[in-house]
């Protein structure tokens, strides 16, 4: 059982299965630069370290490596202008994410969004699923110097509230919130479903691995 005071909640893989978006800029992008699509599975293995991560991966067809820069500068407006146009077309939240959340505000817990995406895309996105009103802070990947796996974002979000790390919990998809959490000093729970570059998340050991946001009246002590 964790007693939180504050839970923070990734977006991408967490909350929002944004895969389908994301692709469908990724492979139109592509198109537009003549160069071949890369498809679903491929992009969810991709997403979790920011836009610009997202479209340097795209363009190499990998992970890890660095795309011809010339290339990367043409690249990155024509995804910035689609994903624009395309920030939740596709987007769904994940079965038991409302259920989730409204456990968690019915029960007082503090609550924060902590996302790689960019602000330019996370308050549409959160705002499209009826999402934005929950969070008491949203704080996205470029809102700070340093983004998740630094643990800056979460302090931050602490610091908003004025909760001490030992009553803080993140909850995410991968091993950047995991990274995030443990510099923080927090706890962690994983969601199982979300997108870990195609690595099984158990093998970071988060604290607990939920199937869905809907099981985590078992994992939460009732607020004293
Ligand atoms: O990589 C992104 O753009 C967002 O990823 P996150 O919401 O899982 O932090
Ligand atoms: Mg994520």
């Amino acid at each position: 059982m964790f007693r939180p005071k504050m839970i923070l909640c990734d977006l991408d893989g967490t909350l929002v299965d944004s895969v389908p978006d994301l692709a469908y800029c990724v492979d139109a992008m592509m198109a537009r630069l003549g160069l071949p699509a890369r498809g679903e599975a491929a992009v969810r293995d991709w997403v979790g370290n920011g836009v610009e991560r997202l479209v340097r991966r795209a363009l190499i067809g990998q992970l890890d490596g660095e795309p011809d820069e010339v290339l990367y500068q043409r690249a990155y407006p024509l995804f910035l202008e689609l994903y624009s146009a395309n920030t939740f077309n596709r987007s769904v939240i994940y079965p038991g994410v409302r259920e989730g959340i409204d456990f968690m505000k019915s029960a007082g817990y503090r609550l924060g969004c902590i996302t790689n995406k960019a602000a330019r895309f996370t308050e549409p996105l959160l705002q499209h699923l009826g999402l934005f009103e929950d969070f008491g802070i949203v704080v996205s990947g470029d809102t700070l110097p340093r983004k998740k796996p630094d643990p800056l974002p979460l302090m931050h979000a602490a610091g908003h509230f004025g909760v001490a790390p030992e009553d803080a919990l993140m909850i995410g998809d991968s091993v950047s919130d995991v990274s995030a959490a443990r510099a923080a000093g927090f706890k962690i729970i994983c969601t199982s479903y979300g997108y870990n570059h195609g690595q099984d998340i158990r093998d970071s050991q988060p604290d607990a691995v939920v199937d869905s946001l809907a099981e985590l009246p078992g994992h939460l002590a009732p607020q004293a």
